[in-house]
């Protein structure tokens, strides 16, 4: 399941974060690559314990922290910290790959086990030619470019790719995350479910089975959550 959540950061947001990654210093994004991927990784990332990226980290996790539809859609159990990435000047791209499974964070210590992927658009997508985010999936190829502080949340068994780069810069932050319910079709149903049990409670109020529905959702979520 891929999943557009639009506005994750609002304006102010994501100038807050252009501000404070203008004068960042960027580094090889093969910093943070596996082996296989690293043939095929060709951008800038900011390291991970620079300053900027925990001041801009910081915009976001508090972002996404209020987004009741990430919520929903990722429900997360632990968030890898935000990573940032610039795609500019000769043909900046990244090939074909699935991202690891399990990451270490620096910054907590932790293992984090990819159930999900994500980017967050940080630059206009009139700014710059290419970096389409293309994902695969079962039902093909899909290829993503959101307007700034748009968010793509995908499968992290998904094989993906960033288009080449071809004129002006592309920036984003990209993350993954383990989710309470690792398997993507639970937590595709939960959010089908989540989603309809809301259209239905703005729509005709608490009425009896939208109690009793809103009941089910949660004893699945206790019957599939780890946490
Ligand atoms: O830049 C993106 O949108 C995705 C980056 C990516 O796939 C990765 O760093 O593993
Ligand atoms: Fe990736």
């Amino acid at each position: 399941m891929l999943i557009e959540i639009p506005e994750v950061l609002n304006a102010d947001e994501v100038n807050q974060v252009r501000t404070i990654l203008a004068d960042a210093a960027w580094a090889d994004g093969r910093i943070t690559a596996g082996s296989q991927s690293a043939q095929v990784k060709n951008n800038w990332q900011l390291p991970e314990q620079s300053e900027q990226s925990a001041a801009a980290r910081a915009v976001l996790l508090a972002a996404l922290n209020r987004n009741a539809l990430f919520l929903s859609a990722a429900l997360p159990k632990r968030i890898f910290p935000p990573l940032f990435n610039r795609y500019e000047g000769e043909h900046n791209t990244f090939g074909n790959h699935i991202d690891n499974a399990v990451r270490h964070c620096p910054v907590t210590g932790q293992r984090v086990r990819t159930d999900l992927s994500a980017t967050i658009f940080l630059a206009d997508p009139d700014s710059y030619d290419g970096g389409e985010l293309v994902i695969e999936d079962t039902y093909g190829q899909h290829a993503v470019k959101l307007a700034a502080g748009d968010m793509v949340l995908y499968p992290g068994s998904s094989l993906h790719r960033v288009e080449p780069v071809t004129h002006g810069a592309r920036v984003a932050s990209f993350f993954w995350l383990e989710s309470m319910v690792r398997e993507t079709e639970r937590r595709r149903l939960l959010f089908e479910m989540d989603m309809a049990v809301l259209q239905l409670r703005n729509t005709g109020g608490d009425s009896e089975p939208v109690v009793n529905l809103t009941g089910c959702y949660h004893n699945l979520l206790r019957m599939w959550a780890e946490v």
